[in-house]
């Protein structure tokens, strides 16, 4: 079975439109503004409303307090909201009783012990998505992380990878890991924050999609 792809970072209903005829599982706006990848509320709620019954559309939030976590929610109604920052298990447990919504916790792989304390997460959402460890930014970095770190984990929930994954090494990093799922974001760009169609065309078939 092929594994979902999650293209992350989409800024444009020609972006959005482009990642679904290729073959996108998953699509992802981000809403921390540091990120060359960020966009609008109003814009969100646009792209949302784009993808709506064509492909799942993951809203990234990144250490955002109670009143924008619940404004952002409200006016995108993604199907899945991402973690993308430190927030505390019991914080994305709350939110995933109070919305329909899948949650995802983004976790920068770092060494084996990461792996034991992502143990806390269990119950508290519904996917983890396995990134590089963050730098000046938490995510969007283009680096890899340790992917024989993965080989043999036994995982107890949903999960998937990111980090540094192109065209030319996603079809390594799925055999290495054996992946559900695999996000993207700078490894299908011409510039920060600016999708490539052929480059994104390129990773999902060497996704296998
Ligand atoms: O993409 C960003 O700019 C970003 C900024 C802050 C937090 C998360 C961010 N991206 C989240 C993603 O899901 C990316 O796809 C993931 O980190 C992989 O990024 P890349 O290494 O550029 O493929």
């Amino acid at each position: 079975m092929p594994p979902l792809v999650k293209i992350c970072g989409l800024k444009t209903p020609e972006d959005v439109d482009a990642a679904i005829r290729l073959g996108a599982t998953h699509i992802g706006l981000n809403l921390y503004e540091p990120s060359p990848r960020y966009v609008d509320l109003k814009t969100a709620a646009e792209l949302r409303k784009c993808a709506e019954g064509r492909v799942k559309v993951a809203l990234l939030l990144v250490n955002a307090s109670q009143i924008a976590t619940a404004e952002a929610l409200g006016k995108v109604r993604p199907d899945i909201v991402q973690f993308h920052g430190s927030e505390a298990p019991e914080w994305v447990a709350a939110v995933k009783r109070s919305i329909p919504a899948e949650v995802w916790k983004a976790v920068g792989l770092k060494d084996a012990g990461t792996l034991d304390r992502i143990r806390q997460y269990d119950g508290a959402v519904d996917r983890i998505l396995f990134d590089a460890p963050a730098q000046a930014m938490p995510g969007g970095t283009g680096t890899r992380f340790d992917w024989s770190l993965l080989v043999n984990h036994r995982h107890s929930i949903d999960w998937g990878i990111a980090g540094g994954l192109t065209p030319a090494n996603v079809a390594e990093a799925l055999a290495a890991t054996g992946a559900p799922l695999v996000d993207v974001s700078s490894g299908v760009e011409s510039a920060p924050g600016v999708k490539d169609m052929d480059k994104i065309a390129a990773f999902l078939k060497a996704a296998g999609r």
